[in-house]
């Protein structure tokens, strides 16, 4: 028997002892290995887990392969150690043979009785809190609303579990058995499928493993070579009945295309069908989608959770298969950091953008992006929007392809009006690693965060007419904008150009921070990451941390920049179309993401109007828009009124600075716009004024 503990990186650390690949007498099997495509191989040890043996995060794997105890071909050590509330047990491991096992050649007191009493994780207060008032608030409904919906839908009011949460809140280990694997071949070559019980939810889960995933492999640099992972959650609609209401099909065969291309690589494939709410459940959801509700507010109207899986199994799979470090096939950052929290070292993401953009499908999909902070890129090659309602073939990119991110400003491909690299449109590259927090992992909350206020007259401002908000974005066809900086009283956002100064106090100073929070996306202009080399994140209260996002012309970002080494996010940067393209590359294998978009020749810099659209379609509701100065005065100033709301913090200094906001003349002073709803409020010191601002004609 095999139990592995997973806990997070940031538990007491014992790597030695956690490591299920660190076993002296682990070999790989043979028949797993394809040696031709990795010709730098490290036989042994593979790569430890950078989490801790301590069973922290309460989760284990028993498996009962074919080397498990009682087979005496088992290359296999253990020992364990238990308190009342955690279990850890170290052990090493050898994947097998492709010989078939059956649960019955396992010693009957390694398996976990399906019939298992085990406690219910039920979502905390808070969440159940969240989701309901995440219905009302989308929807202006009183629950009468939502129960005469839900009966016009024939269906049934359901109040377990609704839960948001990623992460299983339980406390209780999971415990996964390995019971059969075999071979199954494909179309895409030969598979072992190797079929796991969970005791957590008596669910079959599965791997499809190609080639040797569990020996560590170095390219020509003697960098670790991560395994192409995709984690797949079943779709019986999608993937058996051939439903076009979504690409979990095409995921599918993807990712094992992929896999194989790549010689070695798993599909989990876990048995949460209709993101865990359950078939029937998902079917009742589609009824309410086609009376216009989206995939979220669906779910939420049943009483259940937007996505209430947990994917702390496939970290344990993984864990299982001496899998430590990993290249995932997601468009869906909720994976990244349930990997990451177990303690699995996500060292890049393969973006998988949808091939088939229809009617049938472009909700689905703007929905991922705006509410479930998904990454798809719903653009096809010419940079088309797939807003209308014909069939859109978008560009899928050959593992080949994906194997090179560059993009724009290649002279062999003609450019697009708007051209994302990194994402683009099937690539997307992203580092994170295990250091990282999994709560600074995520951030960006692409859905509005309307129900949660911290309080402020600004922040419940900006929420309170979230619906009219959105509807404001969606005919604009931009993400919701703010502009917040802080002046000094006699205007000035610096006493010296380039250099940074702390104009606001400690409370305005809280109080950004959770305007940054309320937002999807935060932007500034290259100066300011070159003068201040900000990190843009929320440290002063909890939240999210917001995208961030730099305009930059001429692609002047540097390699160093805090936003590319230090931050959870890694920085979207939108620049020009001729921008140099192997400066971008090089911004892209650091994890940035580009966006082209045309010049406006009005200011010889990237046009605002098309960068707003282009993170409007990638899905971003909101940005906050914080300096600098050039940047705050284009928009300011713009002839097409680009600000929704202002935010100016005024501090009691006089600085005689040389850069105010608007000391340079403005090229078109007409479309300075007036200010209504003007509030003023104290924070410390600080006064905080917010307002509406309007142009004469609107
Ligand atoms: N509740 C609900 N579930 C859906 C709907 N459409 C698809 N699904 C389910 O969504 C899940 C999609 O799983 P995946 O494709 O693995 O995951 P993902 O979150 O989309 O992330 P990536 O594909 O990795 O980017 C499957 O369980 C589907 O059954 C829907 O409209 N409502």
């Amino acid at each position: 028997m095999r139990l592995v503990t997973v806990s997070s990186p940031s538990s007491p650390s014992s790597p030695s002892s956690s490591s299920p690949s660190s076993s002296s007498s682990s070999s790989p099997s043979t028949d797993l290995v394809h040696p031709s495509s990795h010709p730098h191989r490290t036989p042994s040890p593979p790569q430890p887990f950078s989490g801790s043996i301590q069973a922290t995060a309460a989760a284990a794997v028993t498996s009962s392969s074919p080397l498990a105890p009682g087979n005496p071909t088992s290359a296999h050590t253990s020992t364990t150690s238990s308190s009342s509330d955690t279990t850890t047990l170290n052990t090493t491991f050898t994947p097998t043979t492709d010989t078939a096992t059956t649960a019955s050649s396992m010693p009957p007191a390694l398996a976990i009785p399906a019939t298992t009493a085990l406690p219910t994780a039920t979502a905390p207060d808070h969440v159940k809190e969240h989701s309901a008032h995440q219905a009302h608030d989308n929807h202006d409904h009183d629950h009468h609303l939502v129960d005469s919906l839900l009966a016009s839908a024939n269906v049934t009011k359901h109040n377990s579990t609704p839960s948001t949460a990623s992460t299983n809140s339980s406390s209780l280990p999971e415990k996964l058995v390995r019971e059969v694997q075999t071979r199954i071949p494909t179309d895409f070559g030969s598979f072992q499928l190797a079929l796991y019980s969970s005791n957590k939810d008596n669910k079959e889960h599965c791997a499809m493993i190609y080639g040797d995933v569990s020996t560590s492999l170095t390219n020509a640099n003697g960098e670790l070579e991560p395994v192409p992972v995709r984690v797949h959650s079943e779709c019986f609609t999608g993937e058996v009945m051939g439903s076009r209401r979504c690409d979990c099909a095409e995921q599918l065969r993807k990712g094992l295309q992929y896999i194989a291309n790549q010689g070695r690589g798993v599909v989990v494939f876990l048995r949460q069908e209709g993101r865990g709410i359950g078939l029937r459940n998902k079917l009742r959801a589609y009824n309410l989608q086609d009376q216009g509700y989206d995939t979220v507010d669906a779910n939420l109207l049943l009483g259940r959770g937007a996505d209430e899986r947990d994917f702390t199994v496939a970290a344990l799979i993984l864990q299982d298969l001496g899998i430590s470090h990993v290249r995932l096939l997601t468009n869906n950052p909720v994976k990244i950091e349930a990997l990451v929290s177990h303690g699995i070292t996500v060292h890049q993401r393969v973006g998988m953008a949808p091939e088939f953009v229809s009617g049938d499908n472009r909700d689905y999909f703007v929905t991922k992006n705006r509410r479930l902070r998904h990454l798809i890129d719903i653009v096809d090659h010419k940079g088309a929007s797939t807003s209308s309602d014909t069939t859109t073939n978008t560009a899928m990119a050959t593992p080949e392809e994906q194997a090179s991110p560059v993009n724009g400003g290649s002279p062999e491909r003609p450019l697009s009006p708007l051209q994302v690299s990194a994402s683009s449109p099937a690539v997307v590259t992203t580092t994170t690693t295990t250091t990282a927090d999994a709560s600074t992992v995520s951030g960006g909350n692409l859905h509005n965060s309307t129900s949660e206020s911290h309080g402020t007259k600004h922040t419940q401002d900006f929420l309170a007419g979230a619906k009219l908000q959105r509807m404001l974005r969606d005919q604009a066809e931009r993400p919701y904008v703010v502009l917040s900086y802080a002046q000094s009283l006699d205007g000035c956002i610096a006493a010296e150009k380039g250099k940074p100064l702390a104009i606001s106090g400690e409370a305005s100073l809280v109080m950004t921070h959770r305007l940054r929070a309320e937002h999807a996306g935060i932007l500034v202009g290259i100066n300011t990451v070159l003068a201040d080399n900000p990190s843009l994140t929320v440290r002063l209260v909890s939240g999210n941390n917001p995208q961030p996002i730099v305009l930059d012309t001429h692609l002047r970002f540097p390699l160093t920049a805090k936003l590319l080494t230090a931050t959870p996010l890694k920085p979207w940067i939108i620049t020009s179309l001729t921008a140099d393209a192997s400066r971008e590359q090089r911004l892209v294998e650091l994890g940035a993401r580009v966006i082209r978009v045309p010049i406006d020749p009005a200011t010889n810099s990237v046009s605002l109007v098309e960068a707003l659209h282009a993170l409007y379609r990638i899905g971003l509701p909101s940005v906050m828009v914080e300096g600098g100065a050039s940047v705050i005065r284009s928009f300011l100033n713009h002839p097409s009124h680009l600000i929704d709301r202002l935010v100016v913090t005024i501090a009691p200094v006089i600085l005689a600075g040389t850069h105010s906001t608007l000391d340079g003349k403005p090229q078109q002073p007409v479309a300075l716009p007036q200010l209504r709803n003007v509030k003023y409020e104290q924070f410390g010191r600080d006064v905080v004024l917010s307002a509406e601002p309007y142009w004469a004609s609107s």
